[in-house]
């Protein structure tokens, strides 16, 4: 990838939720970020300050109108986001790039399709969830619904899907006093997860409300993850626990998930906003 030393980029900072994302109009601007750069710009002392970067760019594939690229605070490239698609379909209509109001994008795992709904949120078709373990990826001789997963003295019975990113999901009784900052990190970088792993913490309140933490991948804990908000709807549905649509209580705000069960897409509907533009010198 090209640096860019000494270029000055216009952003916009945005968030799902208070998961917050500088994203880059990578069509009007080149815009080429090295790990270091995107560590930078996260950085929320010596940047501007965000959990992902969103880049966002002209697809080549006939079925899309956009390619979206996520880059985690730590510099890693990553496949999927679901605060980010809502905030990227908000992005593209705001900055006069498309007056589509339900758009296909493609990313690094798939194409997902955001719409733009009358009442101001943004409902998103995040795709099918995938559960084979080499899909994930996680290392198991066989698909079941959970896995004892060996963390320090703990054994944590954790659901494992694939939102086009890698998800753990762990039942908690009580979201308050769960140790997301211990067990999130060792989930997260866990021998099992060749590529690391989304760690969610969910408390079921009744079949169609749940609390959830995630310790995301390459950010820590986030306010809210979209991605993770569908896993664990999705996880919750297939142990009989919950059922659609399920109302996600985040730290940062609320989402809504849908789903209908096995090969198909979940659906994920709530906001984003847009809270400053800017420019950054690299
Ligand atoms: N915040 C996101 C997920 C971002 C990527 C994730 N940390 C990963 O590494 O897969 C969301 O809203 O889904």
């Amino acid at each position: 990838m090209n640096t860019q030393q000494g270029t000055r980029l216009r952003f916009t900072k945005m968030h799902g939720l208070g998961n917050d994302f500088v994203v880059f109009d990578g069509i009007n601007q080149t815009v080429a970020l090295t790990p270091e750069q995107c560590r930078r710009i996260a950085d929320r002392h010596f940047g501007v300050g965000c959990d992902q970067i969103l880049l966002v760019e002209a697809t080549t594939r006939d079925d899309a109108d956009f390619r979206y690229r996520i880059f985690n605070a730590d510099g890693g490239e990553v496949e999927q986001c679901g605060n980010g698609a809502r905030c990227f379909v908000r992005f593209v209509h705001d900055h006069g790039l498309t007056d589509k109001t339900a758009i296909r994008v493609e990313t690094a795992a798939s194409v997902i399709e955001p719409r733009l709904l009358d009442n101001g949120l943004v409902r998103v078709n995040m795709g099918v969830p995938r559960f084979a373990p080499a899909e994930i990826p996680f290392a198991a001789e066989a698909e079941t619904l959970t896995y004892p997963l060996k963390v320090g003295q703990h054994v944590l019975e954790i659901a494992v899907l694939s939102m086009g990113n890698p998800h753990a999901v762990l039942r908690v009784n009580d979201l308050d006093s769960a140790p997301v900052d211990i067990l999130g990190p060792a989930i997260e970088s866990h021998s099992r997860f060749p590529q690391r792993v989304n760690a969610g913490f969910m408390q079921v309140l009744t079949p169609h409300d749940i609390r959830l933490r995630v310790y995301e991948r390459g950010a820590g804990e986030t306010l809210a993850c979209g991605t993770g908000a569908c896993a664990a709807a999705v996880a919750g549905i297939r142990q009989g626990w919950l059922a659609s649509p399920v109302s996600v209580h985040a730290r940062g705000g609320n989402l809504v998930i849908e789903w209908a069960g096995k090969d198909q897409p979940v659906y994920m509907t709530g906001p984003a906003e847009t809270v400053f533009e800017g420019e950054i010198e690299l």
